[in-house]
């Protein structure tokens, strides 16, 4: 992942006035991911329209296709993908499952293996053995399963050998506790297959903090659209799920990737001008649906015009007028800490970016990644027990450099984002957008015109 791997670094482009673009983003990888296997979970085909077809989802397809599970795309839209379960909805095992360094993937699809028929071997990127496994594969070792590790206990690489019996029908659900501090995937994951146990899920999250609630709220409200009944105590930090058929509906229409418009919007703070997202919803279970708001609050002017009767995002901001935002707590939205911290490098004031520790655990350690990659250029920033300090510095003492991306999609796009103000930047392995996005060098000049 150094500079040597990748001798070409990619030269972010500065922008060279005000902005007016119309980005449209591709489909949400959560939403993408967890429809996948809540399809997979069904006894009928599901045609899933506007689904993510990136690296995230495309090691989602192959894990569930490597279970057994049919993924067909249709022939003349590629973002159109029907999903058919097994015959007897029972998973394949004795087979192997490619992670990458897919948080979804590698913490949603290990509750599958607990209706496999033989073990289901586990592995990934390198850089995903860094990543925390262990509270997920805790709970399914609780529902009886056998998990050996190969390397490090409590990461990957490791094998699920599913219990002979499931937890009896004639029981109470089964109960699962789980210090889910450092993940909220570790909730969801168990929550998706929750329904399929015969007596259902009682799952306890004994840590002091919920990181992500949105996206814990967000399988829940799946599981109950594919006909689940999950319900949440989130006081009590305990989540049950009803022993329930799931099926979701035939056809399901995925909304764009909220998190994954943060820099295109939050371009609009940075170089000035206007940047809107078509498809943006009224109503959404993504964390990202908090994006602008925290826009507003730096200072931008945003409206939801709608055209056409589709519904837009639209973020207008003045250059050089963005506002730090003191002590601001972004348990919530994690995801979408490097892109904000892009925009508050430019801010008239500190921020202090809290509630995300847990970051240290992501794609890589983000919050040691973006101190470093702030201060290459010329800024000023620290890391605090629990996020990150960001504070300004005059705009004309920032400098390029070649940007280090830590095979972390959102470290490549923050990056670029501080190449549109920051004359000089390049980014190592831009390609590393593809875990979520695509085509984001061509989404990123089509919007600089
Ligand atoms: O469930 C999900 O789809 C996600 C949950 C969050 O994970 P963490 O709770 O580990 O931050 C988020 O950061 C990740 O990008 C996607
Ligand atoms: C944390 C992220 O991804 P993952 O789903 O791999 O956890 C992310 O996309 O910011």
């Amino acid at each position: 992942m150094s500079e040597t791997n990748y001798p070409n670094p990619w030269p972010a482009p500065t922008a060279s006035g005000p902005l007016d673009a119309t980005v449209t983003i591709p489909g949400s990888k959560s939403l993408s991911n967890r429809y996948l296997i809540l399809a997979a979970l069904g006894f009928r085909p599901v045609t899933l329209v506007g689904l993510l077809r990136s690296r995230d989802t495309e090691l989602m397809m192959g894990a569930l296709a490597a279970l057994g599970v049919r993924c067909d795309v249709d022939p003349n839209v590629e973002t159109t993908v029907t999903v058919t379960p097994p015959a007897n909805g029972r998973f394949h095992g004795d087979v192997d499952v490619y992670c990458g360094l897919a948080g979804t993937v590698m913490r949603f699809v290990p509750g599958l293996a607990l209706f496999a028929d033989g073990p289901v071997r586990f592995d990934g990127d390198e850089q995903a053995y860094a990543r925390p496994m262990k509270p997920v594969l805790d709970g399914l070792e609780q529902l009886g399963a056998t998990v050996d590790y190969h390397g490090e206990t409590g990461r990957l690489p490791f094998t699920i050998t599913p219990p002979a019996e499931l937890p009896s029908a004639d029981d109470d659900a089964a109960h699962v506790a789980i210090d889910s501090s450092g993940s909220s995937q570790f909730i969801s994951g168990l929550l998706l297959i929750g329904s399929r146990l015969p007596g259902g899920l009682e799952l306890a999250h004994t840590g002091e903090k919920t990181p992500s609630l949105p996206h814990i709220r967000m399988t829940v409200a799946d599981v109950n659209g594919a006909g689940g009944r999950a319900l949440a105590d989130e006081d009590a930090r305990v989540w049950t799920v009803a022993p329930a058929d799931l099926q979701l509906p035939e056809r399901v229409v995925v909304e764009p990737d909220l998190s994954n418009a943060a820099p295109f919007l939050g371009a609009a703070l940075i170089a000035g001008g206007t940047v809107r997202v078509p498809h943006w919803p009224v109503e959404t279970t993504q964390p990202g649906g908090l994006l602008p708001g925290y826009l507003e609050r730096m200072g931008a002017t945003v409206s939801f015009p709608e055209h056409d009767g589709v519904r837009y995002c639209e973020v207008t901001a003045e250059r050089g007028t963005i506002r730090g935002l003191g002590d601001f707590d972004l348990t919530a939205a994690g995801e979408i800490a490097p892109s904000l911290a892009a925009i508050l490098v430019f801010a008239d004031a500190p921020t202090r970016m809290i509630g995300i520790g847990h970051l240290r655990g992501h794609e890589t350690n983000r919050l040691e990644a973006l101190v470093n990659e702030i201060r290459r250029i010329g800024g000023e920033a620290r890391e605090l027990p629990d996020g990150i300090e960001i504070a300004p510095v005059p705009c004309d003492t920032l400098h390029g450099a070649v940007m280090e991306s830590y095979a972390d999609h959102r470290m490549a796009t923050f990056a670029a984002m501080i190449g549109l103000a920051v004359p000089g930047v390049s980014v190592v392995n831009v390609a590393t957008t593809r875990k979520t996005l695509p085509d984001f060098v061509g989404m990123w000049t089509g919007m600089l015109g």
